[in-house]
Formats: C-alpha cells, structure tokens, sequence
C-alpha cells in the first residue's frame, strides 16, 4: 500500500501546493492557465522519461527557478507525475517533490546575500535536498555527475534569456559540457507569465525583487533597473544642512517593483554586460573557471536585410567590411545573418541579438544609413 510522505514544514510556513494549483485554476487568465498546463506537461514527460533519482532540480532564488519549483512540487501532487521511489523496504508515492529531489545550488561568492539567505530558507521550509556546490557550473556539474546517476536537469530557462538560443524544452547540454538533458518547462514563459503566476499563486520570493531588481546575477553585473527608477525627496534635517534650508532636498533615488514593469524587453536593464565590467574568466556564477579563454571586450551582431542577396543576385559587401572593420579594432562578430525584407523578421531578429551583443548592426541594401542598437 503506498505511503503518502507530507511535509510538516509546508504546513508551517510554505504555500500548500494544493493552494498553488486551485488559484492558478481559479484565475481568470486563461493564458496563465494554459501556460501552467504546458510545463506540468514537460515535467511530466520528464519524470516519466527518467527515474526519480535522475533528475535534478537547478536552484537559485531566481524568480524563474521560484516559479520552477512550484511547478514541480504541483506537478507531483497534481498527479500527472506520480512516482514511485523506495523509503527503506517500503514502497511510497512520492506525492511532494520536494522531499526527495535533488536541487542544485550553486553557492558563489559574489551572489546578493538576499538571494544566498532566501535560497536557504527556501530549501529549509519545503524541505529541499540541496547539493550546494562551490566550483563553476561547468565543473561543478562534472564533479555531481561521477557520483549522482543525473541525466536531466531542470532549469528556469526563458526564451529571452541570451543562454536560451537555440534551446528547446529538452535541450542536450552544449558540446564541452557534461552530457545531459536540460529541461525548460517555462522556455516559453513571458516576464508577464512569471510575475502572474508569482502573485496569483502567493509564493514568496527573494525580496530583491521588490527593490527594483528585475533579473538578478551577481553583484558585480546587477543593478536595480532604471524603467523602475522613482526619484523621491530625502527627509530634510533642515538644521544639519544649509542647502536643504535654501529648499533644494538631494534626491535619492528609489525603485518600484520589477513586477511593475511593464515592457518585459527591459527585464536584463539592470544586468551590466559581462564583457566590459567582470574578468571574462569569471563565470556568470561568480565562480573562477579555469578552462575559460580571453575573449574581446565588445560583441557585434552584423544583421544584412536584402532580398536580392538571399535570392543570389548581389553578394553582401557591406557586411563582411563591416565585420571586418569590427574585428580589426578587436571586437568579437557574434553573429552575422542576411534577412529578408519583411519588418517582423527584421525587429524579431534585432531584439533576439541585442540580448548578447553590445551592438547590433542592421544594414540594408536598399535603405541608409546603417542602424545602430
Ligand atoms: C544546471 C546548469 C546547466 C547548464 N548547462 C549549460 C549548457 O549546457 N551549456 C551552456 O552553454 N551553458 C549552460 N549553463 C549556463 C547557463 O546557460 C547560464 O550561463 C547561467 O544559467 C547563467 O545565466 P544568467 O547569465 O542569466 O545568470 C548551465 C547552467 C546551469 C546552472
Ligand atoms: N547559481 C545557480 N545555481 C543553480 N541554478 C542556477 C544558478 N544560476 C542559474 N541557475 C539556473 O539557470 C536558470 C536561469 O537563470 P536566470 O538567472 O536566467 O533565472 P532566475 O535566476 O531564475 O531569474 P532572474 O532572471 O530573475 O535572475 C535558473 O532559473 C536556474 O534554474
């Protein structure tokens, strides 16, 4: 006879899991709704796909991994993902994910002290197995992988993420990385949907986000974001300082929100590039990676809009000059692409480039001057 194992600790503090799927059902976006359906879905695929103890969960008191971890623990309890695992001699359903998962956090020096404590209590109150490792994810991941049976990780992966090109909801590593499978049940998750199911749901979350922090890294790459910026007056101590008596009060500058953005596209705002303010042998973690190799301080995407190049009529000059020109002041060209003349395409691919490179050129054929964004 299956033994259901309950959490006490949700009991205490945590939100019920049972409470999490009734608001999201109870809510009038429908496209919520749908959206929550299509991960519980890959989730689902997932554990049936792979045994419990093959996969993991990637943590990081992200506001993607927080919505990510509800998902899980729903997709449990929901039934859709009912599995089997051993306690002992006996035999248990695993009705709450969280007991027995195995999540993995990735401890680094320079994260916000407010995203390390809010990632450990997090783990405490639903009761996580955290694997806390303290090397690069490239490493880390080589080091978990000889000692745990792991073949997929789940990860809050969203499309606009520059690390989410070219990835699916099942994603194999990157060649040079450990091989295994990323699963990304919210790939396609807008900023809108993260926010939405955060507060129709009642989860916690890391109280940066509260400061104006609307996607976090490390403190050396991550600041409040400006579109959330609201100038406010200093108290004035009109004795203490004479130009604040002549009624001028320093101003001191104070942020909303993130989940009053509203122009998802600015959400990577407050994260500084890489590139040009942390050593390039620094990963995203704040982890020294030893393998990492110099690269060139600015990135370019050199984009060429002309039909009658893709048709063959005319070779693109302008772009391999300019790439040319580029690499020759010591830029890296990170991506170079003809386009056809169709505005759609045209914004979808600028906006999709201006993730990962400091600059994108769109040039054309039959329009001047070149465009910089
Ligand atoms: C569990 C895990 C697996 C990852 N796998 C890959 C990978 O296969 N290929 C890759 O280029 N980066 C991989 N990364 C790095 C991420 O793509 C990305 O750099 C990282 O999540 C930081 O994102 P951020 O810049 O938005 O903070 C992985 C990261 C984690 C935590
Ligand atoms: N230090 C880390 N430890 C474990 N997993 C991580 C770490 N950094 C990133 N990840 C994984 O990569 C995913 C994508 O990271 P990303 O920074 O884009 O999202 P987030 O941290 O959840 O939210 P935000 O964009 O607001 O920072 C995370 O959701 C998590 O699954």
């Amino acid at each position: 006879m299956p033994r259901v194992v309950a959490l006490d600790c949700e009991k205490k503090a945590g939100r019920g899991v049972m409470e999490i799927l009734n608001a999201v059902e109870g809510c009038s976006d429908k496209r919520l709704r749908t959206k929550c359906k299509q991960a519980l879905y890959v989730i689902d695929r997932t554990l049936a796909l792979y045994k419990f103890e093959e996969v993991a969960f990637s943590f990081n008191g992200g506001k993607d991994s927080t919505v990510l971890l509800h998902l899980l623990r729903a997709a449990c309890v929901a039934g859709e993902a009912k599995r089997t695992i051993h306690i002992g001699a006996e035999e248990s359903t695993c009705l709450e994910l969280g007991k027995s998962i195995r999540t993995i956090y990735f401890e680094s020096p320079s994260a916000f002290p407010e995203i390390d404590s809010f990632t450990y209590e997090t783990a405490r109150v639903y009761n996580l197995e955290m694997e806390i490792l303290r090397q690069d994810f490239k490493s880390g991941l080589s080091a978990l992988f000889k000692t745990k049976p792991i073949k997929a990780v789940f990860l809050g992966t969203r499309i606009g993420d520059p690390n989410a090109v070219g990835q699916e909801q099942f994603a194999p590593s990157s060649a040079g990385w450990p091989p295994f499978m990323r699963v990304n049940p919210i790939l396609n998750w807008s900023y809108r949907d993260v926010w939405e199911f955060l507060l129709v749901c009642k989860v916690p979350y890391c109280k940066l986000y509260d400061q104006g922090y609307t996607s976090i890294g490390s403190v050396h790459d991550t600041l409040p974001n400006e579109a959330l910026s609201v100038e406010s007056h200093f108290e004035q101590d009109k004795s203490a300082h004479n130009d604040t008596a002549s009624g001028v009060a320093p101003l001191k500058e104070t942020y909303r929100p993130a989940y009053l953005l509203r122009d998802g596209r600015l959400e990577r705002a407050g994260r500084l590039k890489r590139e040009k303010n942390c050593k390039n042998e620094v990963s995203s973690n704040g982890v020294l990676d030893l393998h990492a190799r110099t690269e060139p301080l600015f990135s370019a995407s050199v984009l060429v809009v002309g039909d009658e190049i893709l048709r063959g009529e005319v070779e693109d000059q302008s772009g391999v000059l300019l790439s040319k020109e580029l690499r020759a002041i010591g830029w890296s060209i990170r991506h170079r692409a003809i386009l056809a003349n169709d505005i759609d395409s045209i914004s979808e691919e600028v906006e999709q480039r201006s993730n990962n490179s400091d600059i994108v050129s769109c040039t054309s054929t039959t329009f001047q001057p070149c465009n910089l964004y």
